[in-house]
């Protein structure tokens, strides 16, 4: 692994005041000085959705310095870590007067999925804002470079009231989440690096909500990618015969079909959250003998296969899965067999299953709660995320991780096409943030749980 990089000596600026004004000319600054605030804020969250970070090639470089020069216009400790070739870690530090205290870690990815441009009202990499509305359209606006740069502009405004930390904050900027964080957070997570930041906490994504109460999670479902395989007797297009290829791989779909209506019934139903359920979806279907005008017709394949993307809650029981699958999904006395792209595991390295405690012996949780809710925020239940995110590399290890993404009243668009965020939607954000860090920053641990605030 390779370190470079460079560090900036820690300090905390207070803006020029504006003491010796009239109050004349306070009335009518302050009103301009934040207009023009928050458009350099928007601005700044343009340029870096404007990155294209795609995968399956991302251009991790240009964010990479994106991220850094902003790092250095706070004067923020900063060092790029490259666990792979090619694929920059971006870790950024504020220093607290107590660096014994376990620090905070706020992570995020740089990568994001990629978009069909010609499906999308406005490029993906664009940036467009909607002069109506203050929507800003781009791949990464929800998914997730709001978050990055909002944990930024939260720094940048608690350095301006003259905030000092109590504990370490670090933030995380990783790549590859979007396939799996890999060669991003898993190797972060495992890393010397790592133990040394003695991280005590960490935040990471959550989702957009439509309605007017954040979403908060405390877990989340283990992605399971299955890809199953049948084989059976090649023959003529048009005869009728047992064993095919086809055949055998269709009793297979319809009974996962039904699996799958099983599940998503009960939230039909409203008995179960989409995060209890297990859900399955067939992403892809791959079969007969091509030829150059389309495939051959008048020939059955000797071969079929299809892929699914299974998403398991920690409650779940893994090993009756596993025996549906090679039973019932794949089962070898049709021809089949299966193998895994992914298959995380629902329980953390102590064997439990990988969940964030959010009741009262999770001091971070009550934080959290409090944070938001103090500058006006509203916060629904706390949540399994239906998908998947960093934050099960770090509560593997054993840490409390939250999922959250200050975004209410928002469509959820996450590698969809037009995703946007707006613009007043992200500032909002940005406060909340500043609410929550400020409070983890000034938190102090007396004994176990009980918990006391540092005057500052
Ligand atoms: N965040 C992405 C998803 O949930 C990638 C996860 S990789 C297992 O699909
Ligand atoms: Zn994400
Ligand atoms: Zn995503």
């Amino acid at each position: 692994m390779e370190i470079s990089g460079s560090s900036y000596p820690p300090q905390s600026h207070l803006l020029p005041r504006l003491y010796f004004l009239s109050l004349s000319l306070v009335v009518f600054t302050l009103p301009v000085m934040a207009i023009e605030d928050s458009s350099a804020v928007i601005s700044r969250f343009q340029q870096y959705l404007q990155i294209n970070t795609a995968q399956p090639n991302p251009n991790y470089y240009e964010a990479a310095d994106f991220i850094l020069s902003q790092a250095k216009s706070l004067s923020l400790e900063s060092q790029i870590l490259e666990f792979a070739n090619g694929k920059p870690v971006i870790l950024l530090k504020w220093p607290g007067k107590n660096p014994n205290l376990p620090s905070i870690l706020l992570n995020s990815h740089t990568d994001v999925v990629p978009a069909e441009h010609h499906k999308w009202s406005h490029p993906p990499f664009e940036s467009h804002i909607d002069p109506n509305t203050g929507n800003i359209y781009a791949r990464g606006s929800q998914d997730m470079k709001c978050v990055g740069l909002q944990y930024l502009e939260a720094i940048r405004k608690l350095m301006n009231s003259g905030f000092n930390p109590v504990r370490n904050i670090y933030l995380s900027f990783v790549p590859d989440e979007e396939i799996g964080g890999h060669d991003g957070a898993e190797k972060l997570a495992d890393s010397e690096i790592f133990k040394e930041m003695n991280v005590g906490i960490v935040l990471d994504e959550g989702l957009a909500s439509p309605n007017e109460n954040y979403r908060v999670f405390y877990g989340e479902r283990c992605p399971w990618w299955l890809v199953i395989k049948a084989t059976g007797a090649p023959g003529h297009g048009a005869k009728l015969y047992d064993n095919t290829a086809m055949e055998n791989l269709l009793k297979s779909i319809e009974s996962v079909r039904r699996f799958r209506a099983a599940q998503f019934d009960l939230v039909k139903a409203g008995m179960k959250s989409e995060g209890e359920v297990i859900s399955v979806n067939m992403v892809f279907l791959k079969a007969g003998t091509p030829s150059p005008t389309g495939f051959v017709m008048n020939l059955q394949p000797s071969e079929a296969q299809a892929g699914f993307d299974i998403r398991v809650p920690p409650s779940a029981d893994p090993a009756s899965l596993e025996r549906r699958i090679a039973e019932e999904w794949a089962p070898a006395s049709r021809n089949m067999t299966f193998e895994f792209k992914q298959k995380v595991s629902v329980h953390d390295k102590f064997g439990r299953p990988t969940l964030t405690s959010s009741d009262s012996s999770n001091p971070w949780w009550a934080l959290l709660v409090e944070a938001i809710e103090k500058v006006n925020g509203k916060l629904g239940k706390p949540e399994i995320f239906p998908a998947s995110t960093d934050a099960r590399y770090f509560r593997e290890l054993g840490l409390p991780a939250i999922g959250f993404s200050p975004m209410a009243n928002t469509p959820i668009l996450l590698h969809d096409h037009n995703e946007f965020l707006n613009k007043d939607e992200y500032l909002k954000g940005v406060g909340i943030y500043e609410s929550i860090i400020k409070a983890y920053a000034s938190f102090v641990e007396t004994k176990g749980s009980d918990a006391s605030r540092e005057e500052l």
